[in-house]
């Protein structure tokens, strides 16, 4: 498993590469800047993607607050786009991160997974800082969220890269190999 910088300093496409399920997934990450982000740009990122982590913080009860409102705007957003498996909403984990600052924490591991419940979500509570394993198994969820709603079936037909034919407004100079299956997902991210 490894982690790659940035593509460049102004983007914020990540690459992670995993073995997940004894297969090679090279995962293409759009990281969006969170509250502060432009709601025509977010719209963009979310047509981008075919999964999504809703990350907040569990020191932030604001960023808790948007999850469930980014939920429905990446299903709103994604039913306008009529793809072959657009009847199933899209697949998000929501992630509640900073768990290690428990001094500060405003909100409580059931609040986050009674949330994620009710929107049929996977929930992971986890902190960045303190576990790459913890990060991984985000993915490696998110994957299975994507082999059961058919998404990946799509991508077997077609082992691609994104970052090339579709974010005209992220430009990309990355060369992306072919010898890995290679999907998208945008990390929205309040904290
Ligand atoms: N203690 C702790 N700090 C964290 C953790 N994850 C991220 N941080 C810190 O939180 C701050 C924000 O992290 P970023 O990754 O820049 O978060 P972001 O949401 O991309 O921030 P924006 O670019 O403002 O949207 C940094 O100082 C990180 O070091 C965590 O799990 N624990």
């Amino acid at each position: 498993m490894s982690w790659s910088h940035p593509l460049s300093s102004t983007e914020t496409i990540y690459r992670h590469v995993s073995l997940v399920d004894g297969e090679c997934v090279q995962f293409e990450v759009l990281d969006t800047a969170g509250q502060e982000e432009d709601a025509m740009l977010i719209e963009e990122k979310i047509k981008w993607a075919e999964g999504f982590v809703i990350v907040y913080s569990v020191t932030d009860r604001c960023s808790f607050d948007e999850v469930v409102r980014l939920r429905f705007l990446i299903n709103h957003v994604h039913a306008g786009l009529k793809r072959a498996h657009a009847d199933t909403s899209p697949p998000v984990v929501v992630v509640a991160n900073k768990k290690d600052l428990q001094y500060d924490r405003m909100v409580t591991e059931e609040e986050g997974g009674g949330v994620a419940r009710a929107l049929n979500c996977p929930f992971f509570e986890i902190s960045a800082r303190d576990s790459y394993e913890e990060t991984v198994a985000v993915f490696t969820a998110l994957y299975h969220e994507l082999a059961n709603n058919g998404t990946l079936s799509a991508f077997r037909r077609k082992v691609s890269s994104k970052l090339m034919d579709k974010m005209p407004r992220i430009p990309s100079t990355a060369t992306m190999g072919l010898s890995t299956r290679s999907f998208s997902l945008s990390s929205v991210k309040d904290f």
